[in-house]
């Protein structure tokens, strides 16, 4: 059986930035796979590597076993992407676009799959709405409709959920969820980690153009058992200057602290007391994947 997506040795370079530096790994069919990174390391490039629109310097990427750039109509054909950017024709529908996108397949009779799409991105009532008279989280409702309507084996959405309400993010992930069932590749970027966490078994991380982390999420997270938030509410003033690049979140007197080790405990709490102020309750979390992200991309910044 082909690997759904491979990616073998991809570099690329814009200028003097090398966006893409050496990428390897493969998604196996029927993976829910999470691409992160911070902004700029790559994601959207490699995406586009895949999708055949952007050339790599070097290197070869396939879908289904497709090459991307020798077998690009087959490749394209085992593909569905949902890019960043809303990218449509204003003077046409929305039925009007998928059809249109259809007919690109070669796709005659593909009523009744339109149907299914809209129904399940809640687009129903949009159907016969020209493009730009949709708000922005309907146009994306549509990027997604357009990727699905070939009903491509792998289905990559780049940041799908940026700036959409969280009922759009319910009916996305639903359906999204469903098609994983049934059996498709689904490759997802987005920057809201615990979105990531609870939809995807396998991550990797990207920095700088390299894959510095590709593991399950499992392992991902159990080997960050020592990476541990301190939950602490204080009274007698604010939380002391030393600690405040550790600080991942604030709500009145509660404070949630990054540990980096069990050891920087003691100093935290050194810290505090130093202050003079007074700890009204405590207690430690386990780590989330955005600790362990901020936590590996941090070890690769002290290794650069
Ligand atoms: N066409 C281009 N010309 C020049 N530089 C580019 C081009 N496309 C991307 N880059 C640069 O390549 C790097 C990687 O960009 P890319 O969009 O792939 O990152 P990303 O991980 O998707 O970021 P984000 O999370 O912000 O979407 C960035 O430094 C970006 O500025």
């Amino acid at each position: 059986m082909p690997d759904a997506i491979s990616f073998r040795s991809i570099r690329k370079q814009f200028g003097s930035l090398r966006a893409l530096d050496g990428v390897e790994f493969t998604i196996q069919e029927g993976e829910f796979f999470a691409l992160l990174g911070p902004n700029g390391a790559g994601k959207t490039t490699l995406i586009s590597i895949l999708g055949g629109l952007t050339k790599p310097d070097s290197g070869k990427a396939e879908v289904m076993g497709f090459d991307v750039q020798t077998h690009y109509r087959e490749a394209r054909r085992n593909v569905g992407i949902v890019p960043q950017e809303l990218v449509f024709d204003p003077f046409f529908t929305v039925r009007e676009t998928l059809k249109f996108q259809s007919g690109y397949f070669g796709l005659r009779n593909n009523q009744n799959w339109i149907d299914e799409i809209l129904e399940n991105l809640g687009l129903e009532d949009k159907a016969d709405t020209n493009m730009r008279a949709l708000s922005g989280g309907m146009k994306r409702r549509v990027m997604v409709a357009q990727a699905l309507v070939h009903r491509p084996p792998v289905i990559v959405l780049d940041e799908p959920t940026a700036g959409v309400d969280v009922e759009l993010r319910q009916t996305l992930w639903d359906f999204i969820k469903r098609l994983n069932e049934k059996g498709h590749t689904i490759v997802l970027t987005t920057h809201y980690l615990e979105e990531a966490e609870v939809l995807c078994n396998r991550i990797a991380m990207l920095r700088q153009g390299k894959v510095i982390a590709l593991d399950t999420k499992d392992n991902l997270l159990s080997e960050h058992q020592s990476v541990r938030s301190l939950n602490i509410r204080l009274s007698g003033g604010n939380l002391p200057r030393g600690l405040h690049n550790k600080l991942i979140s604030k709500q009145h007197d509660q404070y949630q602290i990054r540990l980096s080790s069990p050891e920087e405990l003691e100093w935290v709490l050194a810290e505090i007391r130093v202050a003079g102020l007074q700890i009204l309750d405590m207690g430690l979390d386990k780590p989330d994947l955005e600790q362990v992200f901020v936590a590996t991309m941090r070890r690769h910044d002290a290794h650069a």
